[in-house]
Formats: structure tokens, sequence, C-alpha cells
């Protein structure tokens, strides 16, 4: 399990994340939901290492994650941060064995896992382009690819990945696709954790839900418990109905249009 117990986090006299316990189980999609500003990123960043001055514990199969070396982090878990800036002309290719980098394998090895993720994530195809010259949603294919790469051998321990919005800007199908991938890796015994703006989608893929809103998690569970009219009201400060959609069988949200969530939690 990836857990954060406890954790405190601020930028000199601003208190951004407050007593957070959050628990992200090997197999499983955890999704972090809330509105800008809530402290989703910080606390992503907190649970990578990327932030260090916390106050409370990130441990990682039952290990303080500030005892790992960067390497040994880079076995465990693989980040997908909001935007990924690829500056040179990296081949597809490349940009998925970067994933590869830090690790003690074959050259075959290697080369088994490229073929693997990349037929996972349909980016063979263009596998010799330069990544500067792909479409957006095919750039994120590319990028989930290199973060499979990274932690995509069976191992003894679990893995994790952690998705910050990996969808924003892409169309309707392509983040499908993205969540769905994400979704079938959990199959690999690897803990998915995303960072997802759109709650239909949230609630469609995800095995537990966290609601953070001004540092704070107000709700956390299974769709069943936390999709609420009430809970997502408060959390986002925005008046929605909600239904149950027959064929996934899983709850969905419509905004009402009226400009009456400025008055609520004011
Ligand atoms: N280095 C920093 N200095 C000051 N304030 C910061 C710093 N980093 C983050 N913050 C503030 O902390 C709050 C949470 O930021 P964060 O990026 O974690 O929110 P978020 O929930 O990911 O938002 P969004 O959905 O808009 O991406 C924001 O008010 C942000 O301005």
């Amino acid at each position: 399990m990836y857990s954060a117990s406890n954790i405190s986090f601020r930028v000199r006299d601003k208190v951004i994340l407050q007593n957070i316990h959050l628990n992200i189980e090997p197999g499983t999609f955890t999704a972090i939901v809330g509105p800008n500003g809530a402290g989703k990123s910080t606390l992503l960043k907190v649970m990578t290492q990327e932030h260090t001055h916390y106050l409370g514990d990130v441990t990682i199969n039952g290990k303080a994650a500030r005892s790992f070396t960067p390497r040994e982090l880079s076995w465990v878990r693989a980040v997908l941060p909001q935007i990924t800036t690829v500056q040179f002309t990296f081949s597809v290719e490349q940009i998925v064995m970067l994933g590869r980098h830090g690790h003690h394998s074959t050259k075959k090895e290697n080369a088994d896992i490229l073929e693997e993720v990349m037929e996972l994530t349909g980016i063979g195809a263009f596998r010799g382009r330069n990544f500067l010259t792909l479409s957006g949603g095919e750039q994120q294919r590319v990028q989930l690819a290199r973060v499979l790469a990274q932690v995509w051998e069976e191992t003894v321990y679990p893995r994790y990945i952690l998705l910050d919005e990996p969808t924003s800007s892409l169309d309707i199908a392509q983040q499908q696709l993205i969540f769905s991938l994400a979704k079938k890796v959990c199959e690999r015994n690897i803990g998915v954790m995303a960072i997802i703006h759109d709650l239909n989608q949230a609630v469609q893929f995800a095995d537990h839900l966290y609601f953070l809103r001004n540092g704070n998690i107000v709700a956390s569970g299974d769709a069943q418990q936390v999709f609420t009219k009430s809970n997502i009201e408060e959390t986002f400060c925005c008046r929605v109905n909600v239904y149950l959609d027959p064929c996934n069988n899983c709850p969905y949200i419509i905004p009402e249009r009226t400009a009456s969530h400025l008055a609520i939690n004011k």
C-alpha cells in the first residue's frame, strides 16, 4: 500500500494541506477530486517526494518514502505530471525507454517491456516518429507508455502510478482511452492514483475517491458512499443533480445552469 498519514504542508505561513490521510491499494484505482486550488497537485507532489518539507508520513509498501533513494523510488512509483515538456528531438521509442532509466534490466528485457507497453497504449505505429510531431492525445499516450515502462516488471512488491490530470486538453475518446488503460494496468498489481477534474469520469473508473477542499479531505470512500449531491455541492460550491447511468450502473452528475451555486457555502 502507498499511504499518506497525517500529512500537513505549508509554504511560508500558507497552509496548503492539513492532516491528510490517504491510501492507494495495489490493484485499485484511486481518484482525487476537488476544486481548483484545493491542494491536489501539492498532495501528489508530497506523495511522490517532489516536496519533502511536509509533516507526517508517506510510506510505500510499509517503508518510509523518505528513506528511498531516487533510484529506488523510480522502481516502485512512476509519475505523469500535468505538463511534460520535451525540448529536444526524441523519437517515440526513446521517450518510452526513458522509463527504463535506472533499472538493471538487460537489453532484451527492456526491449520486451517496450513492445508490451507500446502495444497496450497503441503507439507502435509511430514508434520512430519525432515525439514533437504527434498530436496532444498521441503524446499523452506515449507519456503514459513511458510511465508504464517504469513500473511494468512483475515484482514481489506492488508498484504505483500517479497521474496529475492526465487527460486535460484531450477529446472525450482519448480521455476514456487513457483512463481505461490506467484501469487495465491495475490488473498487474499496480495501484493507480489520478487527479481528475471530470467527476463523471472519476466515478466511472475509480474504486475509491477522495474529495479534497481547502487542503482537507472532506469525503472519501467508494462511489456509492461519497458521490452524493451534498458532498459534491459542498466540495465544489456548485449545485448539481445526481442520476444513475443504467449502462455503466454508476452515478453521474449534471450541474445546474443557475448561478445559485454562488450562494453555497458562503
Ligand atoms: N510554492 C507555493 N507558494 C505559494 N502557494 C502555493 C505554492 N504551491 C501551491 N500553492 C498554493 O496552494 C494551493 C493549492 O495548489 P495546488 O496546485 O495543489 O491546487 P490544485 O488542487 O492542484 O489546483 P488545480 O485544480 O487548479 O490544479 C493554491 O492556492 C496554490 O496557489
